[in-house]
C-alpha cells in the first residue's frame, strides 16, 4: 500500500435520517490516497447512503465532509464531487439505455465536446473497457438498453475510471460484481489493485466478503448506521467480518442432499433446451433445485424466461413464477409499496368477488417481511425507500409466496447479504423438499454447492450436465470455456 499523505477524503460525524430511519449515525472515517477500503455490512447497514452523501447525492443532515483538507460540505453536489476527482458507480446502474454506450461516456464527462466529440467519446469509454475488461465485446456505438446487465455494469465502472478534464481521485463500486462473472470480476479486481498502486482510491462495497478481503488494504464494517469495526483487511477473516456484521454464522456451505433419487422417481417438470443444435436438453424433477451455471450472458436467462413463458418447445408442467435478475428494469414496481410488489405474484387469493382485500393482502406481506427479515418500519412504505439488498428480498418473497410449483431464479442474491443467503438457502431446500422445484442461475460458484444438479452454459448451448457429486469448481470453469480457448 502506498499511502503517502495525510487523508484524501473526510468524513466526520456524518449524521443522515430518512424520517423515522436512522440510516447514518455520525459516521466518521478517513480515506487514504492509493488504498482500496472495503466497506461491508449488512442489508440496509447504510453502506450507500453514505456513498450518496460522499459522493453528493445527499445532503447529509449533520457532519462535515473534507476533500483534500478543506471543509466542502456546504452545497456540496454531484458536481462539486466530480470537480474533485469523486466518481461512483451505483448498485441500480445510472446509464440512460437508449442512448449508446459512447453517448453515455460522454454524459458524465462534459468535456468531451465540440466538432468531433463522437469519435472522442468512443475511444474515451472504448479505450478504458479494454483496459478494464479486456475482451469485453461491447461496441461503443451499442445501444445501452440492447446490452445485458453485466455489460451495462462494465460499461459504467469503465466510465467511472474514465478520465478528461479532472482526474479520477476516488472512485466508489458499489457492489461492482454483483452481475459480473466469475472471470470479469476478477479483471476489475485487478484493475482496482492496479489503479490504487497509482495513487488512486477505490471504495469497494460488496457482499461477497472473498473479495473484499483479498482486494481491500482496510476494511470497516457497517451495522445499524454506524461503523463497529475498522482495521487493515489482514486482521479480519471471513468469520470475524460476519461476527462484525451482526449476521449468523456461515458454518459450512449449506451442501444438497444426494438427491439421485429424485432424478430416479420423481417426474420431470420442466424440460428444456436452448436454441443451439449442438445443445444438450436440461431436465428438472419434482422437488429439485437445479443449477444453471457458465460465464454470464451465455444463454442461461434466455432459456429462464422460455420456462417462464412456456414456450413452444419447453415442457413445463406447472405454474411458472420469476425472480428477475434485473430488479430495476424487470422485478419492482418503481412506484408501489413495498406490500404491493410483494402481493402481486399472488393477487388471486385476496380477491373478495372481483375487489381487493387490502388489509389481507397487506397481512401477506406483512408475514413475508418477517420471514425473509426486509429491514423496513412498515410494508406500506414505498419500495425505493429499501436499500437495494432489501428490494431483492421484497422480489423474493413474491416469488416464494406465489401459488407456484416452479420458481425460475435470474441470479437472484444479487445484492443480499450474507446472513440473509444463507436463509434463503434454508428456505429454497425446504421448498424443494415439499415438491417445488426451482431453476436458479447464479453467477457464484458457491451458490452452486446448493443445487442437486447443474447444467453449464455456453455460446448459447448446454454443455455439460452435472450431477451434485459431480460438481467441482475445476469442472465447472473447464466446461464454461472452449477446448481449443
Ligand atoms: N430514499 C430513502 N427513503 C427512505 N429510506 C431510505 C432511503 N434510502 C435509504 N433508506 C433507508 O436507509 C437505510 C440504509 O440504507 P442503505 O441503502 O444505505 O443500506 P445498504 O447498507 O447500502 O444496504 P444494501 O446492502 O441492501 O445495499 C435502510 O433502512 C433504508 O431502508
Amino acid at each position: 500500500m502506498s499511502v503517502t499523505s495525510g487523508p484524501i477524503v473526510r468524513l466526520d460525524g456524518v449524521e443522515k435520517s430518512f424520517g423515522a430511519v436512522r440510516a447514518l449515525a455520525s459516521v466518521s472515517l478517513d480515506l487514504m490516497p492509493g488504498e482500496c477500503f472495503g466497506l461491508v455490512g449488512h442489508n440496509g447497514a447504510g453502506k450507500s447512503t453514505l456513498m450518496n452523501v460522499l459522493s453528493g447525492n445527499l445532503m447529509p443532515d449533520s457532519g462535515q465532509i473534507l476533500i483534500g483538507g478543506e471543509d466542502v460540505t456546504a452545497g456540496y453536489t454531484p458536481q462539486t464531487a466530480m470537480r474533485h476527482g469523486v466518481r461512483c458507480v451505483y448498485q441500480e446502474l445510472s446509464l440512460c439505455p437508449n442512448l449508446t454506450v459512447a453517448e453515455n461516456a460522454r454524459i458524465s464527462h462534459p468535456a468531451v465536446s465540440g466538432i468531433g466529440w463522437r469519435r472522442a467519446a468512443r475511444a474515451l469509454i472504448g479505450g478504458k473497457l479494454d483496459e478494464v475488461f479486456p475482451g469485453h465485446g461491447i461496441s461503443t456505438d451499442d445501444v445501452v438498453g440492447d446490452l445485458s446487465i453485466a455489460s451495462r455494469q462494465m460499461v459504467e465502472i469503465s466510465r467511472a475510471f474514465a478520465v478528461t478534464d479532472v482526474a479520477a481521485r476516488v472512485v466508489i463500486l458499489d457492489e461492482p460484481t454483483s452481475s459480473l462473472d466469475a472471470v470479469a470480476a476478477e479483471k476489475l479486481l485487478k484493475h482496482v489493485r492496479r489503479y490504487v498502486s497509482e495513487g488512486g482510491t477505490v471504495v469497494l462495497i460488496s457482499h461477497l466478503l472473498g473479495e473484499i478481503l483479498d482486494t481491500s488494504d482496510r476494511i470497516a464494517v457497517m451495522r445499524d448506521g454506524g461503523i463497529v469495526a475498522l482495521d487493515e483487511a489482514s486482521g479480519f477473516n471471513r468469520n470475524s467480518l460476519v461476527a462484525a456484521m451482526g449476521s449468523v454464522a456461515e458454518g459450512a456451505a449449506q451442501e444438497a442432499a444426494e438427491q439421485a433419487v429424485i432424478r430416479a422417481t420423481a417426474p420431470v417438470v420442466v424440460s428444456a433446451k436452448p436454441a443451439a443444435p449442438e445443445s444438450l436438453t436440461l431436465a428438472a424433477h419434482k422437488g429439485e433445485v437445479v443449477g444453471l451455471a457458465g460465464l454470464a450472458g451465455q444463454g442461461q436467462t434466455e432459456l429462464l424466461v422460455k420456462v417462464f413463458d412456456h414456450a413452444a418447445g419447453t415442457k413445463v408442467s406447472g405454474a411458472v413464477s420469476l425472480v428477475a435478475g434485473d430488479r430495476q428494469t424487470d422485478g419492482v414496481f418503481p412506484l408501489w409499496s413495498i406490500a404491493e410488489n410483494i402481493s402481486i405474484g399472488s393477487l388471486r387469493q385476496f380477491l373478495d368477488g372481483f375487489l381487493l382485500n387490502h388489509a389481507r393482502a397487506h397481512a401477506f406481506a406483512e408475514e413475508w417481511r418477517r420471514q425473509i427479515g426486509i429491514r423496513t418500519p412498515d410494508v406500506a412504505e414505498p419500495i425505493l425507500s429499501l436499500s437495494g439488498g432489501n428490494q431483492q428480498k421484497a422480489l423474493f418473497a413474491r416469488a416464494l409466496g406465489a401459488p407456484a410449483e416452479i420458481i425460475v431464479m435470474d441470479d437472484p442474491m444479487r445484492g443480499v447479504d450474507v446472513g440473509t443467503k444463507q436463509e434463503v438457502y434454508g428456505m429454497i431446500r425446504e421448498q424443494a423438499s415439499r415438491g417445488r422445484t426451482f431453476l436458479w442461475y447464479t453467477t457464484e460458484m458457491d451458490e452452486l454447492r446448493n443445487c442437486d444438479h447443474v447444467y453449464v452454459f455456453r455460446e448459447g448451448a448446454i454443455v455439460a450436465d452435472l450431477a451434485h457429486s459431480e460438481m467441482t469448481e475445476e469442472r465447472v470453469l473447464h466446461a464454461s470455456f472452449r477446448a481449443d480457448a
